[in-house]
């Protein structure tokens, strides 16, 4: 049972709130629960691993990043609160708990990148003492959060180059701070451009079925005073042949070793209208997005989900027949032809990506060892 701690205040402002953080003092991670957006902002308490898992799968915290994060610091009071005071009974527990966890949804990497670090952190101290391990597994989990804030930071900054001032910018989804721990990362260069007064003008899709965009991102910006205009998904060839888009920015849930992209459902179409347009397109993928273990977008698992989602959720009544055959995957997969470039934290990859991306991350492990 989550525990709900807060109430939307009057004149509360969602950009003042975490996403997601750790509230060690009560074996909890406290979220801001997405599915009440943008009616109420409600904090809700996880403290058991069906919570977190739950939270994951039903999307109160989404977004590949943020995802993580909640699975990091997840993994640390789980790990925490066990009774084991050997290695081996620890080690096997955290195990257990990790696979359940990772569980939850498929294809996002940074849920198993962000438990695999937690579980390289536990194994690098094999043999020692469990409490010392805690304490260990702690300061990796605030680690994997703070260093989503910087590396947001830095794909705002690189993202930034990529456009002028009063540029109109089409989005899908919501990647913006909703899906991470701050700044989001295609909404980053919107962000940062914003305190700078580029005033950028943009469109957000409503993305259908979940409506993160309408729901979200649309939400977050106009509260952060960005201008931006709610579009339906159907609209992307209309405001890009008008003229009004010059650049697209997308987040992105796993891009493979060749550049190919999943992302939120619908990704791939607005990324074959902008080709058409000459609109180019720029997938924001902090390095732990990126996967060089996954080939091409084929070996990419397509999360499915459940039909009511398409057929009567957010609608007052049903608004489909019943028993209609329904496919609603999501997540689709952007060929990497279709991408202008790939904006991580350690600058922009330009195709060849299976060349582009290596060198990424030779750059990463030479500035950051890892
Ligand atoms: C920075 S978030 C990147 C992606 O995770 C985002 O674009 C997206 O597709 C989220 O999907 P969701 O199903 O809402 O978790």
């Amino acid at each position: 049972m989550v525990i709900h701690m807060q109430q939307k205040k009057e004149n509360d402002n969602i950009m003042n709130y975490d996403t997601v953080r750790l509230d060690d003092e009560n074996n909890a991670i406290i979220i801001i629960d997405q599915t009440k957006l943008p009616g109420s902002i409600e904090l809700i308490a996880l403290k058991t691993a069906e919570e977190i898992w739950d939270a994951i799968y039903l999307l109160r915290v989404r977004g590949a990043p943020a995802i993580g994060v909640a699975a990091a610091f997840g993994i640390y009071l789980l790990a925490k609160q066990s009774s084991a005071s050997d290695y081996d009974t620890f080690h096997e527990e955290f195990v257990k708990q990790k696979e359940y966890l990772d569980s939850a949804r498929p294809t996002a990497v940074n849920l198993s990148w962000a438990l695999n670090r937690m579980q390289g952190v536990l194994e690098a101290h094999a043999g020692e003492d469990v409490s010392k391990i805690k304490g260990y597994l702690k300061a990796e989990a605030v680690e994997i959060w703070q260093e989503d804030i910087r590396v947001c930071k830095k794909i705002g900054e690189y993202g930034l180059t990529l456009v002028k001032p009063g540029d109109g910018i089409l989005t899908h989804c919501n990647a913006g701070q909703l899906a991470t721990s701050k700044y989001g990362t295609a909404t980053a260069p919107i962000y940062l451009g914003e305190e700078k007064g580029y005033h950028f003008k943009v469109f957000a899709d409503e993305t259908r079925p979940l409506l993160q965009g309408a729901r979200l991102t649309a939400f977050e910006l106009q509260s952060s005073g960005v201008d931006v205009t709610l579009i339906c998904d159907n609209m992307s060839a209309t405001v890009m042949k008008n003229g009004w888009v010059n650049a697209v920015f997308v987040g992105c849930d796993r891009v493979a070793a060749n550049g190919d992209t999943a992302n939120k459902i619908g990704t791939s179409v607005v990324a074959a209208v902008a080709k058409y347009y000459n609109v180019p397109v720029y997938i924001c993928a902090p390095t732990s997005t990126i996967d060089l273990n996954t080939r091409t977008g084929a070996d990419i698992h397509i999360e499915q989900r459940p039909a009511e989602e398409v057929t009567e959720m957010w609608y007052k009544e049903r608004m489909a027949p019943e028993g209609v055959k329904v496919f609603n995957p999501a997540f689709d997969v952007t060929d990497h032809e279709l991408i202008a470039g790939i904006v991580t934290e350690y600058g922009i990859a330009r195709a060849p990506y299976t060349e582009s991306l290596q060198e990424i991350f030779k750059k990463r492990e030479q500035e950051s060892g890892r």
